[in-house]
């Protein structure tokens, strides 16, 4: 499967009461990838709203992928995003075998993104590029990396951070394949924009 397009990810404060009729509108929309991420302990909630994202992506098509927490991923059979502290790469592929996608976290270094293709990783995701609400602590890195990591790795490129219709082509000119989008996507005042939003995305990626 060609890894090209919206990669839709879930916030839970964000989408408090509507969490899945927001992302049923993003996948309407035509979301490539689908991550879980919430960043709570509560494992019963956990587990119930991964395994109802799980439905929902069957039905449309896409891909789940959980964030952080490769023993759920491995329960449902999905794939996993990992940043630099969440877990070994190796080990994780080997748990949910080699169809699997798994995705690293790799801020703004070249030499992250090698290392996390040598262990297995299915993308790689660089961020962030622009001011983000949802983190606004996270590493900042710029367009030039972007045109480095074209020339050296054969692995999806994955851009993450504040991004939104209006900053978004830049990426798309220096090569991403992925964008990632949280608040871009999911902030929008109804479920009919977020469907909107969603389509012109991929127009971006013209897919
Ligand atoms: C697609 C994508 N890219 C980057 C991240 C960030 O992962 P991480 O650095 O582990 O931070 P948290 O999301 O866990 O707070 C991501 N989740 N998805
Ligand atoms: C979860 C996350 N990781 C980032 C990184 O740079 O690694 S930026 C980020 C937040 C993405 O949300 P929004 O689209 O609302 O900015
Ligand atoms: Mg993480």
């Amino acid at each position: 499967m060609k890894l090209r397009g919206l990669y839709a990810i879930t916030d839970s404060q964000l989408l408090a009461g509507k969490f899945l009729s927001y992302v049923e509108a993003a996948l309407e929309g035509g979301v490539i990838l689908l991550q879980y991420r919430d960043k709570s302990s509560d494992e019963a909630r956990r587990l119930r709203e991964a395994e109802a994202l799980r439905n929902l992506c069957e039905r449309y098509k896409t891909q789940l992928i959980i964030n952080d927490d490769a023993e759920l991923a491995a329960r449902l059979n999905v794939g996993v995003h990992l940043g630099q502290t969440d877990g070994p790469l190796s080990p994780t592929r080997a748990l949910l075998g080699s169809k699997a996608i798994i995705g690293s976290t790799c801020h703004g270094q070249i030499a992250l993104a090698e290392q996390a293709a040598k262990e297995g990783a299915s993308y790689v995701a660089f961020g962030r590029f622009f001011n983000s609400t949802t983190k606004p602590s996270a590493p900042s890195c710029s367009l030039d990396l972007l045109d480095e990591a074209k020339r050296t790795l054969h692995l999806p490129v994955c851009a993450i951070g504040g991004i939104t219709l209006d900053n978004a082509a830049p990426l798309v000119e220096h090569g991403v394949d992925l964008l990632a989008v949280i608040h871009g996507l999911f902030g929008a005042e109804s479920s009919a924009e977020v469907t909107r939003r969603a389509r012109a995305f991929n127009e971006l990626l013209k897919i």
